[in-house]
């Protein structure tokens, strides 16, 4: 097929971060050129269905994409390439958001000149408040930037960084929801404990987390001069926040944090 046809974005890999990517992009967008492609042909069929794209087979993909967004497991990505790089040629792009693995490895089972974006998205995409951040391979110009951007900017913020600091977002801003998330749980299991139920519990943390990420994201004030405005002298707050010291909160977020990162140069190890 020639070029020109292929104007699309192909999703290969419609597990939970491929949905969220192709959810926030067909609402913004519409269905128009996109198609998905997945393992599971159950899974692949509820997709198609629920976003009105068609479902692809891997040279499927290639033929109606020009954009190749690759959202399988690291450890699956090898296996992809194997079978999808005779499909790819250098008018495509191939996007890919497996934590850890470089442009390079990528590039090595492709054609020559085949252009790579490595991007670390997170799922509040699924909302349209994702955090996506790109890196270029060798052979992706500005304007393979500039796509991919566009791309991600439908599902939330887009920032770029050098390849090297890659591993470094994953365990940040790729991971970081889940952090969140167990912020949430451990502080609605407290109200609990305090003899609220777990509705009233959660609808109080979630609104309040709401809340404290409009302030850091919109007061111009930094976390610790917003932490400073909830903390009457002598007062509750003073008091909690001695006791996540005494237990070495900070610590043990930097320690979560560095066993990320390792994690993902972990998954990035060519494989044998
Ligand atoms: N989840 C997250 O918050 C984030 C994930 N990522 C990255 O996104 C990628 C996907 O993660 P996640 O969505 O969590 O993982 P999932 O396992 O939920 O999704 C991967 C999907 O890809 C399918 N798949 C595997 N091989 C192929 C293939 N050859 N062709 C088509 N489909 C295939 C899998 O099928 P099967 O189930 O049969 O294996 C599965 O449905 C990972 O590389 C991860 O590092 C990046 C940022 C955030
Ligand atoms: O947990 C993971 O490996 C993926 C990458 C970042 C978030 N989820």
């Amino acid at each position: 097929m020639s070029a020109p046809e292929r104007r699309g974005l192909a999703v290969v890999g419609g597990g939970r971060m491929g949905e969220a990517l192709l959810a926030g992009i067909v609402r913004r967008g519409g269905p128009g050129d996109v198609v998905v492609c997945e393992r599971s042909a159950e899974r692949g069929a509820e997709l198609a269905e629920r976003y009105g794209v068609d479902l692809v087979d891997l040279p499927g993909a290639a033929a109606r994409a020009r954009v190749v967004l690759l959202a399988v497991k690291p450890q699956d990505v090898d296996g992809l390439l194997g079978r999808l790089a005779g499909h790819l040629d250098s008018d495509h792009l191939v996007v890919s958001v497996a934590a850890g693995v470089t442009t390079a490895r990528i590039e090595a089972a492709l054609a020559p000149g085949v252009p790579v974006v490595r991007v670390m998205p997170n799922t509040p995409a699924l909302v349209e408040e994702g955090m996506s951040v790109l890196s270029a391979g060798a052979h992706a110009a500005d304007e393979h930037l500039d796509e991919a951007e566009r791309l991600l900017a439908a599902v939330g913020r887009v920032r770029r960084v050098p390849e090297a600091q890659q591993d470094a977002v994953t365990a940040l801003s790729g991971s970081g929801p889940a952090y969140f998330f167990y912020l949430v749980e451990a502080m609605v299991d407290a109200g609990v404990a305090l003899g609220l139920s777990p509705e009233l519990s959660t609808d109080l943390i979630v609104q309040t987390a709401l809340g404290a990420a409009v302030m850091l994201r919109d007061s111009g004030q930094d976390a610790q001069a917003l932490r400073a405005a909830v903390s009457s002298p002598n007062g509750t707050t003073v008091a909690a926040i001695a006791e996540l010291d005494r237990h070495d909160v900070r610590a043990a977020m930097a320690a979560a944090v560095a066993a990320a990162h390792a994690r993902s140069l972990e998954l990035g190890a060519p494989r044998d």
